[in-house]
This record gives structure tokens, sequence and C-alpha cells, in this order.
């Protein structure tokens, strides 16, 4: 299967049919794949065979980066001032002329003006082809076959000249015959790569070769005024030739001298293709899409892909030297990575993946949302970088590198995230990397928490925005809790921890909003779970209460407030049934009394079987959090508090004197009332500006002060 260009041009059966009709770019138009699948064991097995049986590139290969005192063979090779390429070879004879074929005139300048998004993929396209032709002489060599120049390197070269405003390819592959320069250059379609495939059967090489539509020579013609194609074919006692054509509608082909094996595309850049003879321009092109690419790749005598395609190797293969280097070199940072995941699979799609986990993230400097950082590559080849939609906006901190050849083509990187095959491939990728942290933080908990300290938000937002990995997610997030037994710098804990911890006739899990574990411990909500030994998780973060609320149930467990119903009712269950001081009705009075003197904040004054160090209590509320965010996302809107549920602990000191109060003296006794109520809404969080207490209070102390003046000069 052919894939380098998926995110950028458009298969050719398509072109032919959208012709007639083309409108500007062809971008929005996507192909549907039908080419087999060739195992992904057979990459590995394909890496492993090439580097025990090319000694050049097999020196080069087992050093992922260059070092000046030892490098390696292959790459001194292909290094330095002999290594640079021109055009050296000499046209002998007469040059014989051909058309094109008709349809390859219609469409030649469709190839050159819409087939791909951006021009500079012409240099990946014609890599991939040197590629793929040393495989095919490299399979030659390694059936026992004799090929032409048995000792040239197996390499591409490449050179600018920005005088001449030429760009040169070259590599050492199976170049090509007078006939196969006719077959495979003059017929646009024909690909005898794809050819080369359908022999090699079930072969293991197949997985390295790139080709297979027969289009993507043609992009040289997006760049190019004059193409001119020396090349040789490794068969023994093969002639050189120049092909040459400036896509008109006709080429020309002459025998050459000083031709060596393999091809040499030599490119005459049209002015607005200046660019692509400067040294700079392509090195960041072959680096973009080619770095990864199995040969040595060297310009103007420069190597320039010198990084291993760590992907592509057995893990065992890799040292944790070698991965380092390798993400500090894919997300451009020095810090070494928190975790690596090294994944690969052929079923159900065939993937070979890399991924890291950074060491911390830059968002919360408030440096702004990261851009995706995983790379979707094709046997090397990147089809996008940075690629949206491979893993979800909210793993935007995962750096890495995939790399499927299942993906089909499509025309453009807008279109490629709404694939269904690249959702597949996602869904196999997250619930991997969600699996690998959960084994992670079973292995090395501490490691874990400092890791999930540092990137919780990014799983809380996706709790949130990404539902179906709810689940996962929730096993990952660690809070705060109540356990005495946790460590003194680290109160935090799993909700499958504290599942394991439960009591026996406990069915719920809970949880307090506050602002810190100080106000927790003093909360009136949490005082009775504390005096009945049933821990509850303390959520610090507004967002927490959100989490919790959409994570509902863990396991058969449902997660509640200890502010809510439930969790009262579970309190009083079997709590023992306090002693009544005053008699029913006198209860009933009071309540009565309450809702008529708080009646603008109280819908329901009731009796509390909670036992509570504090006379009244909000029950059954909204979340404090939830007022919060509601008045957030709009605060244009009047937020009122609604009238509340008020339990009253009929057995507390201050609500029997205040009962008293109301005969005594009234007027006091709603002051003391309403304070009562205010202060049960402050404890709950709901009460938004203490200022409007200030002269209730005032009176307060101004009765108790006179009272007690009173007092004295009685
Ligand atoms: N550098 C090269 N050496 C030898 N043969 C080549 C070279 N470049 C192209 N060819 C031959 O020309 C054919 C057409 O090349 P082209 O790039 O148009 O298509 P392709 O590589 O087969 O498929 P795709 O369009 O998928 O890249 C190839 O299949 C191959 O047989």
């Amino acid at each position: 299967m052919m894939l380098r260009r998926a995110a950028s041009r458009l298969p050719i059966n398509q072109i032919v049919n959208q012709s007639s009709t083309t409108v500007g770019r062809l971008s929005t138009l996507s192909f549907i794949n039908s080419t087999t699948s060739t195992s992904s064991s057979s990459l590995t097995s394909y890496n492993n065979n090439f580097y025990t049986n090319n000694n050049n590139v097999r020196n080069y290969c087992q050093k992922n980066k260059v070092e000046d005192e030892d490098m390696p063979e292959a790459l001194s090779s292909i290094q330095g001032e002999d290594s640079i390429i021109e055009e050296t070879e000499k046209v002998v004879g007469v040059a014989d002329k051909h058309s094109f074929q008709t349809e390859t005139q219609k469409i030649l300048h469709i190839v050159a003006e819409s087939l791909y998004t951006e021009k500079e993929v012409f240099i990946r396209e014609l890599i991939s082809n040197a590629s793929d032709a040393i495989e095919k002489a490299r399979h030659l060599q390694l059936t026992s076959q004799k090929i032409m120049d048995g000792d040239l390197p197996f390499e591409i070269k490449i050179a600018t000249d920005d005088d001449k405003k030429t760009l040169i390819i070259q590599d050492t592959g199976v170049g090509m015959t007078k006939e196969e320069l006719i077959k495979n250059l003059g017929r646009i379609g024909y690909s005898g790569t794809g050819d080369f495939l359908k022999n090699l059967g079930d072969n293991p090489d197949k997985a390295s070769v790139i080709g297979q539509f027969g289009v993507g020579f043609y992009s040289c013609f997006m760049v190019g005024h004059t193409i001119k194609v020396y090349s040789r074919s490794a068969a023994v006692g093969s002639k050189g030739y120049l092909w040459e054509s400036d896509g008109a509608g006709s080429y020309s082909i002459s025998e050459a001298d000083g031709v060596q094996r393999g091809t040499k595309i030599i490119i005459h850049l049209k002015p607005n293709s200046y660019e692509f003879a400067k040294k700079a321009t392509v090195e960041a092109i072959i680096k973009k899409y080619s770095n990864f690419v199995g040969f040595p790749i060297a310009l103007n005598g420069q190597a320039v892909n010198t990084i291993k395609a760590l992907w592509t190797l057995n893990k065992s293969q890799v040292t944790d030297e070698e991965h380092k280097e390798f993400y500090q070199f894919i997300s451009k940072s020095y810090d070494t990575p928190n975790y690596k995941i090294h994944f690969a699979t052929d079923t159900p799609l065939t993937i070979r993946s890399i991924f890291y986990i950074p060491s911390q993230h830059v968002e919360k400097y408030g440096m702004g949302r990261m851009e995706p950082g995983v790379s979707l590559f094709s046997r090397k080849v990147l089809i996008q970088q940075k690629a949206k939609g491979l893993l979800p906006d909210w793993m935007r901190f995962v750096r890495g590198v995939v790399d499927s050849e299942d993906i089909p083509l499509n025309v453009s990187r807008e279109h490629l995230q709404d694939n269904g095959l690249i959702q597949r491939i996602s869904q196999v990728l997250v619930k991997r990397i969600l699996k690998t942290l959960d084994d992670e933080s079973k292995r090395d908990p501490a490691k874990f928490n400092v890791f999930m300290n540092e990137f919780a938000g990014f799983f809380k937002e996706g709790l949130i925005t990404d539902f179906k990995w709810k689940d996962d997610i929730s096993r990952l997030l660690r809070f705060e809790s109540s356990h005495e037994d946790l460590e003194a710098d680290n109160k935090n804990t799993s909700l499958e921890e504290y599942t394991k911890r439960m009591k026996p006739d406990q069915n719920q899990i809970f949880y307090i909003t506050v602002p810190s574990r100080e106000v927790a411990l003093s909360s009136p909500y949490y005082e009775p779970f504390k005096n009945k030994g049933v821990e509850v998780f303390f959520l610090y973060n507004t967002l927490d209460d959100f989490v919790f609320s959409n994570i509902g149930h863990f396991g058969d467990k449902k997660i509640v407030s200890v502010e809510s119903k439930e969790a009262e009712e579970f309190i009083s269950k079997d709590q023992e049934k306090l002693k009544d001081t005053l008699s029913q009705s006198e209860v009933s009075d009071f309540l009565k009394w309450i809702t008529d003197v708080c009646g603008d904040k109280v819908s329901m004054a009731k009796a509390t079987t909670r036992n509570t160090s504090t006379p009244a209590l909000i029950v059954d509320h909204e979340s404090a959090t939830f007022r919060r965010m509601m008045k957030m996302m709009d605060p244009s809107k009047q937020h009122d508090i609604p009238k509340q549920q008020v339990e009253f602990n009929m057995n507390h000191s201050i609500v029997l004197k205040l009962h008293a109060q109301r005969q005594i003296n009234p007027a006091i006794a709603k002051l003391v009332a309403e304070q009562i109520v205010d202060n049960a809404l402050v404890t709950a969080g709901l009460y938004e500006d203490s200022r409007t207490m200030v002269p209730r209070l005032n009176s307060i102390l101004d009765n108790l002060l006179t009272q007690s003046q009173q007092h004295v000069n009685k």
C-alpha cells in the first residue's frame, strides 16, 4: 500500500473521474483504499534482515546519532566533498522522441497543479521512489542475484545548486532499462513498484516498499520546467540512459555514458520554485518527511537522516538512552520522559507506535493550549505532523509517533481526522495508553502520584469531555481523602483503593468539596462521617465536584456528596435515637416558627437525625460549585439562591435557648434564628456576600452587651 502522500494528494483513478469538473484544488476528496495489508511482524523482520545483511547500512543504522569520532562506514562513505553530486553523464548518439500516452498528457498538468496541497512533497515522493529502488536492489542481492556495481553502497544523495537553480536526487537502487523508462515514466498511473509488490507475494520485504500508484514521480513537474532522469538498471550488462521531458506531452530517451547503477533525477526549477535550490529549505523538508527512511541520505555531502525509526524495532532492541534521545528529538525538548509506551499490534490493525509522557507540561504556566504531539507515519514516511484526531484533544500532552500501513489515502489533512480508520486506530491507542498508565500506577505508586499531580487537569478534561473513557480515566485519578493511614506528604488515593477500605454496610463513595483540608476536617457535614469512621474524599478543586458528578458510579458504588440526602440516610440509619429534650409539639412549634420568621430563605425546617455539633445544617441542596460555575457561565443572569431545607439539632444548646427566647424576647430570637440560618448557608458554601449579615450581627452584639450590662447593674 502506498501511503506516504495520504495527506496531500488524490489517487489517480479519482483524478481521472474528477478532472472534467475540477475547480481549484482537489482537496476534499477521499480515497477508498483496497490494498493488501502486509503483516507487520514482517516490518520488524525486514529491519532485522536489513541490518544484518547490509554491512554499510548496518554500521550506520546501529547508531542513531552520528558522532564524529566513530562515524559509521555508510555515513562516512556518503559524506564529504567527493560525495557531492552533479551532472557528469554524457549523452551518446541521438535521442528517441516519445509521446506520453494520451491519458498521461491529459492529466499531467492536473498532477502538477492540483494533486498536492503542498509543493514541497515532491521531495518526499522522489526520496520514497529512491528508497523503493534501493529496496528492490537489496532484494535482488539478498536473493543471491548478481547486480551491476555490486559494491556500490545503498544510499541516496541529494544536491542543491542555487546558481544553476537545480535539484538533483540520486540513488544506487535498481535503476531502469530503456524499456522500463518508457513503461514507468511514460505512462502515468503505471507503477513498476506495484508490479514488484505483486511478484513478491508474502515476502517480508514487501512492508518496506512505499510506492504503488504510479503518480509520485510526476510531482516533480510541479516545480521543474525540465526533468532529466539518468538511469542504469541493476541487471548486469545494462547500459545507461537519459530520459528527459518538459512535461508538455513528449519525452526523449538517449543512451548515456558515465551513468552509475541506479537513478539520478535532475530538476531544472521553475522561477516560482527556486527555493528548492536552497540547501536549508531542502534539508528542512527531508527532515520533516523522510528523516526515518531506512537508507542513508546525504545533502550536499552531509548526512541528513541521522535518527533511527525506533518504533519499527522490537521493544527489546531499544535502550533507555535511545528512547530519551528519540523523545527529545521528536518533542524538541530536553527533559527525560516520565513514561514510554512502545506498542505494536497486527490485529485488528497494523500499528507500530511509541508514546512518551513528558515530565511536565507548559499549560500550567499559562503558555496557551498545547498542540497535539503525535505524528502519523506510514512505513517510516511522514503523513502528518502533530496529527489531530489521532489521539483525543485532552491527550495533547502525549508525544510520539504512530506508523500504520492500514490508513487509506486521504486528500487533505482536514479530512484525515474524520476518517473512520483513524478513529479505530485512535481507540486502540487510547486504550493502550490508559492501560499502561494504570499498570504503572500499581508498579510505582509514588512516581505515578507525582505524574498525576502534574497532569490531572488533562485527565479531568478527558473525563468530562470524552465520556467513553470515563471508567478508564476514573481509575487513574487521585484525590485526597480523610483516610488516616495515608502518608503525611501524600494524602492522595484512588477510587479503587477507597472501595477496598469501605465499611461492610457502605454502598456509596462519599466526598466533600471544600477549599482546604482544614475546612473539611471542621465541616459539620464531615463530622458524622468522622464519628462513624467512614472515609470521605476531600475535593479542593472546583472542577472536581463536576468530575465526581460525571463519574457517577465507580463499579457498583454510587458517588455521593456528604451534603446529600443519601449521605444523611446513610449516616442516620443505625444512629441511636437522640434523647429529645423538647416534646414533640414543642419541636413542631419551633420548626413552624422558624419557617415563619425565616420564610425568605427556608422552604422547610425539620429536626435532624445527624449527631452534629452545629445547631443547623442546609440539606439536600444544590452544590455550591455548580452554582459558582453557572454564575461564571452566565454572569448576566440573576442567580438567586433558592429557599433551602434546614435541619435543626433540637438538642443543641443554642437551639434550646432560642426556643426559650421566642417567648421572652421575640425580636432578639428572630435575629438569632436568621443568623443561625445564614451560618448554615455559610457552612454549605452558599452564602454569597457575608457583608449583608454585618448589620444583624451588630444588633445581636449590641443586645448581648446591653443584657450583660443590665446583668452587672442588677
Ligand atoms: N528512482 C527510481 N528508481 C527506479 N525506478 C523508479 C524510480 N522512480 C520511479 N521509478 C519507477 O517508476 C514507477 C512510477 O513511479 P511513481 O513515483 O510515479 O509511482 P510509484 O512510486 O510506483 O507509486 P506512487 O505513485 O504510489 O508513488 C515506479 O513504480 C518505479 O517502477
